[in-house]
């Protein structure tokens, strides 16, 4: 398989889809980054800034390429043809009449969920971003930074090692590069990595070190153009000098997602569990008798906080679960009523 490419993150899940040696050896591609003019797509003969194929631009927003996608490139190599099957996906639900369903970043190997070692620090965050990311079907790493700044920086990994059974958890100080180069555990030769978290949390000084040179600016103010801080705004793939790629994702934390119960609950593993031997089948861990959630929270067992969020994200997710479900319906109604009017104007031998 060609090196360049490989280097790009193409591994057997995508040349599988592809039948055509020429195709895989000139037109296939990766998308680095998604701006307003178009997409950069990097392929073997360099990077381009290609357009869409007008049935592309047909399809949802979620069969459209989004950064970290592999396409196919038409012949030309001037617009993008086809988007190859994702091997994950995170999305979102689009704000306000464009209740849609839009991609944010495909193919991410391992997602970096990064916060920081102060009162930033909240568990209910982080099962947030634990739920996105098993719905979305990446891997999960938690990196504690400024963990220079506390005593008790432990404190903080137990913590959060009590969000998910299993979960990898870094305590680094990312102003130190030999801290930083302990993550380099988890980014593999051809895995792509993202990474997400509040504000000033360190993203970019840890994108900008494991990059070896100055990708995002950091919330210092800069001596050479005394612009200080500006927030990363676009997304975009940023190949690694020891291998691997890395992605900032802003703006992740305010993801609207519908239909995760499933992420939800895979998060929550440890309640579910719980409460499969409550007295009720159908117990709501309220007031009810014979709860085994509510016994292991009195014991000490669960943690209150833990439950309220589990509610409070299954709360979340129906309610935006449902608004999806009427758009598809409006969505569905309105397509029937174009064929209802076609089929009428043709009885009345109207165009
Ligand atoms: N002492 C210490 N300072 C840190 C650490 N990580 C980040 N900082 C500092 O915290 C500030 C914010 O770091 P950034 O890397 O800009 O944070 P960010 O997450 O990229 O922030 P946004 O770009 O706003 O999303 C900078 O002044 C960093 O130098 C750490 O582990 N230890
Ligand atoms: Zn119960």
């Amino acid at each position: 398989m060609n090196a360049l490419l490989r280097t790009l993150g193409l591994v057997p899940f995508f040349t599988q889809q592809l039948a055509d040696a020429a195709v895989l050896q000139e037109r296939v591609g990766r998308v680095m980054a998604v701006h307003r003019s178009g997409s950069t797509v990097a392929c073997n003969s360099g990077d381009r800034v290609v357009e869409l194929s007008s049935a592309l631009r047909r399809k949802v927003a979620i069969a459209r390429p989004t950064v970290g996608d592999w396409v196919i490139l038409d012949e030309s190599l001037s617009r993008i043809e086809t988007v190859l099957e994702r091997k994950s996906l995170f999305k979102r639900l689009g704000a306000g009449e464009s209740n849609e369903l839009q991609p944010i970043a495909a193919n991410i190997d391992t997602l970096f969920i990064v916060t920081s070692c102060n009162e930033e620090f909240k568990e209910s965050r982080l099962e947030r971003y634990l739920a996105l990311c098993a719905e979305a079907g990446a891997m999960p790493v938690i990196i504690l930074t400024k963990a220079d700044l506390v005593e008790d920086a432990e404190t903080y990994v137990r913590r959060a090692r009590k969000t998910k059974a299993g979960v990898p958890v870094e305590a680094i100080n990312a102003l130190d590069p030999a801290s930083i180069h302990r993550l380099l555990a988890w980014i593999d030769k051809t895995s792509t990595v993202a990474l997400v978290g509040s504000s000033g949390v360190g993203k970019s000084t840890i994108l900008n070190t494991l990059a070896g040179r100055v990708l995002a600016s950091t919330g210092e103010i800069r001596d050479d153009d005394k612009k200080g801080r500006h927030t990363t705004t676009h997304r975009e793939l940023h190949l690694l000098p020891s291998g691997g790629l890395l992605i900032d994702v802003p703006g992740m934390r305010e993801l609207r997602v519908a239909d995760i119960d499933g992420a939800i609950g895979a998060v929550f593993d440890d309640i579910d569990t719980l409460a499969a031997q409550c007295k009720f089948a159908d117990c709501r861990h309220e007031t009810e008798p014979g709860c085994a959630v509510l016994r292991a929270i009195e014991t000490g067992a669960l943690d209150s906080r833990r439950l309220s969020n589990y509610k409070k994200l299954l709360r979340e997710n129906a309610l935006a679960t449902a608004s999806l479900a009427e758009k598809r319906a409006q969505g569905r109604e309105f397509a029937k009523m174009v064929k209802e009017v076609k089929a009428l104007k043709q009885k009345k031998g109207e165009p």
